[in-house]
């Protein structure tokens, strides 16, 4: 097959094989030449190798030792890529803004994720091209938002799903498909960073009931008159599920709650998903 290499695979990884799907996953990540790049999960370097050639730095973490060897063994001749033999949830991230660039390991999708998209104001993530089981890309970016989660990661970084990927293109190949998503920072998100894990309170609380009707679920927060008043300036249907309100309105929401509701009514976050009880 045109653009299909072979090779060997002693974890029995599922490993890219197709070169031109290697390319373009580098070329929409639109890099600059000065970019960090972090590929999580370099397996034998299928996309490490060609990314070296765009990216100023590129950071291969991979954490299967017997990996982590074979890429350097290929290294001579690239002083621009660092290997580290680590698992990518425990390591810290770049205190500089990078990019990813990565074949990600399926079984660990939302955890890197929440790593790279969770806390806004400290990871300087700027943009990631990833491969993943296209059932987590079309979960991921589907509208409406139905998980918390979710809606706060899609409050500051836009999350596309940019084509499907067969399981021919890797060796072996998965059971599944797989999806190229691209995530970019948002420049100009509607709530600040620093409101995250307040942000993501008030999501957990508004979609605890998803086909509650608007009014219904926010009367916890506001009262009558704000959520009247709120409905028309937000051209919100108060009738209407409140997981069908968009991104915009979902900001635009939190910011009027935090100027004009008195801080005892905001939702706080259940103990298990607070960051201070981890
Ligand atoms: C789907 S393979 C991709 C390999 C290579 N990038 C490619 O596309 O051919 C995922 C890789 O992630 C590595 N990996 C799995 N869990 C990891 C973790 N927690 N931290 C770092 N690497 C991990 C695996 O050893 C494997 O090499």
């Amino acid at each position: 097959m045109n653009g299909v290499f072979f090779v060997s695979n002693f974890s029995a990884q599922h490993l890219l094989i197709n070169k031109p799907l290697i390319q373009q996953m580098i070329d929409l990540a639109n890099m600059t030449p000065n970019d960090t790049v972090l590929e999580i999960g370099a397996g034998q370097g299928a996309i490490t190798l060609p990314l070296a050639a765009k990216a100023s730095h590129v950071l291969a973490i991979e954490n299967d030792p017997e990996y982590a060897r074979k890429l350097a063994s290929k290294l001579q001749y690239y002083s621009n890529i660092r290997i580290k033999q680590i698992d990518f949830l425990q390591m810290s991230l770049p205190k500089e803004p990078f990019c990813v660039v990565a074949n990600i390991p399926y079984s660990i999708t939302t955890p890197i994720l929440a790593k790279l998209l969770g806390e806004p104001k400290t990871v300087k993530l700027k943009r990631a091209v990833l491969l993943i089981e296209k059932g987590a890309a079309k979960r991921f970016t589907a509208t409406p938002i139905i998980d918390p989660r979710t809606l706060a990661w899609r409050m500051w970084y836009e999350i596309r799903l940019i084509r499907s990927v067969s399981p021919s293109h890797f060796s072996p190949p998965p059971r599944v498909d797989s999806a190229v998503v691209i995530i970019s920072r948002k420049m100009e998100p509607v709530v600040p960073p620093h409101y995250q894990e307040r942000f993501l309170a008030f999501a957990v609380y508004s979609l605890r009931y998803l086909k509650l009707p608007f009014d219904e679920s926010m009367a916890g927060v506001f009262t009558p008159p704000q959520l009247a008043r709120l409905t028309r300036t937000l051209k919100i249907d108060r009738s209407q599920p409140v997981c069908c309100l968009s991104e915009q309105q979902w900001g635009e929401l939190f910011l009027a709650m935090i100027r004009h509701v008195q801080p005892h009514r905001w939702p706080k976050l259940p103990k298990h998903r607070s960051r201070k009880s981890k």
